[in-house]
């Protein structure tokens, strides 16, 4: 192959972590050295990791390894790539390195959600650039469409599947009948799940990247305590069977809206929850460690984005496309988009966002209590949209399908409803997206 650069000096790059993800990375930009130095106009150099045990990556050469993350970032280095997770160290790392005018690549969207902001804010003094398309759906270019090709146009939702390991957990739950441990167990070995999974299945990993994809959308802030955040940790086997039940399939989903009250007032709704949705809807084919995200945007339409969201391979190619991003940039001039925020729009309350619910409940099979139910549904304010009766002996189970109603109307009717006495049960409660209203 033609070198294209001449004597264009090497970018310098040094790496912090090295596990799933980071290992991947260093492989790519070893095997790939000769494209990436081709494509970039200059030579890609690894010039150091930052690891905590040495001795544990023998895949790595031995002479890039150092425990020393601080002195790494403050050596000569052109860009720091960020494969560590979490906030501390990462954070002081990253900040260091921005203020001292070096670009960052990083995977981390807890660190992205948490403090965004200042991140930006030092790349921006500095002039250096700040790259994340890993931290969301691994492989899948989502961010970057975002934040350049869609900046013309106006985004009204971003919805879909951004969490590998829960999927992963979901769709064995429901094609094989799995057990939860075991699935989320196999998912870590997978190197799916992060580093602790809770955050995958208490749904910590999907809001931190639902604050992302809406801060990018919106133009505005949304930290991740402002994202309303339910995990999987409460799905049941008898929720999965009641969607299947339904033609239906429970998903985690990542929804982020721009709502439009009817003054005209703008706000954004963001929330992460599992929801049944209709198995012929093209979320429900999602499976394993795969996430697919819905746009819709004015101008363009709707657009789906799909693809692997975990894996290491997978993640690194996302985080070598920032690398040669900030390569060029350091090569042939350009930055990266700053900080769009301008739009400020304010975070609506859960309690006022809009959904659909799907109720089954377990009662006593005696004249009345059907009415007595759909007493509590009108008291709230909530309407029913469909209602299915199975009577067995003395037990009966009645399956409530809700139009929309807001969310405190219908958490106030499931509390009523389980105080019933002709109610032995709740068995499942769980909101619907993806239908018709
Ligand atoms: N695994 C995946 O599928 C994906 C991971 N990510 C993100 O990528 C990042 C890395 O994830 P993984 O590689 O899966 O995690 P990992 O746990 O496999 O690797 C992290 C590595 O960093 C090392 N480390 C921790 N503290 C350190 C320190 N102070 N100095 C040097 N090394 C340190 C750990 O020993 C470990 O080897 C996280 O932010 C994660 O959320 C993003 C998308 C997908
Ligand atoms: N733990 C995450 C990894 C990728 O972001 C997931 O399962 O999606
Ligand atoms: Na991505």
């Amino acid at each position: 192959m033609t070198s294209a650069t001449g004597s264009t000096p090497p970018v310098r790059v040094a790496m912090l972590g090295c596990g799933t993800v980071g290992t991947q990375v260093e492989r790519l930009i070893r095997e790939q050295s000769a494209d990436l130095t081709a494509r970039v106009g200059a030579p890609v150099e690894l010039t150091g990791i930052a690891v905590r045990r040495p001795h544990r990556h023998r895949e790595v050469p031995e002479e890039l390894l150092t425990t020393d993350a601080e002195a790494l970032v403050a050596s000569d280095v052109d860009v720091v790539v960020e494969v560590i997770g979490g906030i501390e160290p990462a954070r002081s790392l990253l900040l260091a390195a921005l203020r001292a005018g070096k670009s960052v690549v990083t995977a981390n969207k807890a660190l992205l959600a948490e403090h965004g902001p200042e991140l930006y804010e030092a790349a921006d003094e500095s002039g250096a650039d700040l790259y994340f398309e890993a931290s969301v759906a691994g492989a899948i270019p989502l961010l970057r469409p975002l934040r350049e090709s869609l900046a013309g146009d106006r985004v009204n939702r971003v919805m879909g599947i951004v969490n590998g390991t829960t999927n992963y957990v979901l769709s064995a739950m429901d094609s094989t009948g799995a057990a939860y441990g075991e699935t989320l167990e196999e998912a870590g070995r997978l190197g799916y799940a992060e580093a602790d999974p809770t955050a995958d299945v208490d749904g910590f990993d999907a809001a931190a990247k639902a604050a992302i994809l809406a801060s990018l959308a919106f133009h505005t802030r949304v930290p991740a305590e402002a994202v309303h955040r339910e995990g999987i940790s409460r799905v049941t086997a008898a929720d999965i069977t009641a969607a299947r039940g339904m033609g239906r399939v429970v998903k985690l989903l990542a929804i982020c809206d721009r709502v439009v009250d009817e003054d005209g007032g703008e706000s954004v709704s963001v929330r992460v929850h599992p929801a049944m949705i209709p198995r012929g809807h093209p979320l429900a084919t999602v499976g394993g460690a795969f996430n697919a995200v819905f746009v819709e945007a004015e101008a363009a339409g709707q657009l789906m984005f799909y693809g692997q969201g975990a894996g290491g391979p997978q993640t690194a190619s996302a985080v070598l496309g920032d690398l040669v991003a900030v390569a060029r940039n350091r090569v042939a001039g350009g930055r990266s988009p700053r900080e769009s925020a301008y739009a400020e729009l304010p975070v609506r309350p859960m309690g006022q966002v809009a959904t659909r619910y799907h109720i089954s409940l377990d009662v006593a099979d005696r004249t009345g209590v059907l009415a007595q139910v759909a007493a509590v549904f009108a008291e709230n304010d909530v309407s029913i949209a469909t209602v299915t009766q199975r009577g067995h002996r003395d037990e009966a189970s009645l399956v409530i399908a809700t139009h929309l109603a807001s969310e405190d109307a219908l958490r106030g009717t499931v509390e009523k409803i389980a105080a019933l006495s002709a109610v032995r049960e709740v068995v499942s409660v769980m909101r619907v997206e993806g239908e018709e209203p």
